[in-house]
């Protein structure tokens, strides 16, 4: 496959809703596509950076930059998506950036050939069970009444976001209301080791995990912590990579891996680290980033693999978007199906697509 270009494509795209997390409120993402164009096919892939560096030190417009100094013009001689990562290994970091242009030319290498990323990375499903992730309210009422609605959707298992000041509450209430739904609770780092009473009295509410208490780089830390709660710590910002996933686990800092391919560098890394806790018996599911349909399909084909035995922040489409620009991923009895067509097996639809688009930029190799 002889590469002629990327397009880089930002969009913005507005959420149904204000999504809010101990680091911030998101009310439109603005989001970087990359196309990667070859002679035989053509690929996407998606940028899951924010647009400020709140969840990790990535953010779209640097994304954007690096690609475009630096990571477009070292794929010069690269023809499969297994030469990317050696070809831009010099670069530190922006792993973010380094799994959008991977993936776009994974996705062309495998359409061209008609093979489906899922059977690529070995799926042993075809379709997935959902989970949903639900942002910090201003009331516990506001909560209660997301949580009816989503289970009424049939999500499978239900994340709920917390931070100091909104944690216990939110939790009692909603085990309250619901009873013993799947249930879990995502901190993204707004807690220090000193937390760990107050967190363990999380506890009696039978959570799955408590995913990212502490910092990202407070491993030992979290390694501590899992000695004074008996909730299961699940790591995601910690997890950069497949040595960064054996460390965790050799420290005992987790019981359970978030893996979401952007954060890793995509989706042939977040295979590794599939299989490193596989190899320990360590369960993992597929996380999120409030991806359009073009990342929402890669990651359902990950979250088909064989070590995927909790649901995943895979939810439908219309959780995040009124209108996505792709086909729409809709729950049919709290699942999503897993594509089958080559490469991630959707695309963008052109007009769905021009309508959000705020820019282009041709990179020729
Ligand atoms: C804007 S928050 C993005 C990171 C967050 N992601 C989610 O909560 C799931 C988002 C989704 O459903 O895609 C996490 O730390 O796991
Ligand atoms: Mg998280």
């Amino acid at each position: 496959m002889k590469l002629t270009g990327f397009e880089l494509r930002r969009i913005s795209m507005p959420l149904v809703s204000p999504f809010r997390t101990s680091f911030g409120t998101e009310t439109t993402r603005d989001v970087l596509l990359v196309r990667a164009v070859s002679t035989e096919a053509e690929g996407w892939g998606e940028c899951v950076a924010m647009s400020g560096p709140l969840y990790s030190s990535e953010y779209v417009d640097a994304a954007a930059d690096v690609l475009r100094r630096f990571f477009v013009p070292a794929l010069a001689s690269v023809d499969s998506a297994v030469g990317v990562g050696p070809a831009l290994s010099r670069f530190h970091g922006h792993r973010m950036a380094k799994a959008a242009v991977e993936t776009a030319v994974l996705d062309a290498e495998l359409r061209a050939e008609n093979r489906p990323l899922a059977r690529e990375l070995g799926a042993v499903r075809d379709r997935v069970p959902c989970g949903v992730s639900v942002g910090i309210m201003d009331s516990i009422g506001e909560l209660l009444d997301a949580v009816g609605g989503y289970l009424e959707q049939g999500y499978v298992r239900i994340k709920l976001k917390i931070q100091p000041g909104w944690d216990v509450e939110p939790v009692r209430a909603v085990r309250e209301q619901f009873g013993d739904i799947l249930l879990q609770v995502d901190a993204n780092t707004a807690y220090t080791l000193s937390d760990a009473r107050h967190l363990a009295r999380l506890d009696p509410f039978d959570l799955l995990l408590i995913e990212q208490p502490l910092d990202e780089e407070d491993v030992l830390g979290h390694a501590d912590l899992a000695q004074q709660i008996s909730t299961p710590v699940c790591l995601d910002e910690s997890i950069t990579s497949a040595r960064a996933a054996a460390a965790a686990i050799r420290l005992r800092a987790c019981a359970i891996v978030n893996i979401k391919p952007g954060r890793v560098g995509g989706y042939l890394e977040a295979r590794r680290i599939h299989d490193v806790c596989v190899a320990n018996d360590i369960p993992v599911w597929c996380g999120g980033m409030l991806e359009t349909g073009i990342g929402r399909a890669a990651n359902v084909a990950l979250a088909a693999l064989p070590g995927c035995t909790l649901p995943g922040d895979t939810s439908a489409s219309d959780r995040y978007f009124r209108t996505d620009i792709t086909v729409p991923f809709t729950l049919d009895n709290g699942h999503l199906p897993v594509p089958t067509s080559g490469g991630i097996g959707i695309e963008p639809l052109e007009a769905e697509l021009a309508a959000v688009t705020t820019s282009t930029e041709w990179l020729p190799l």
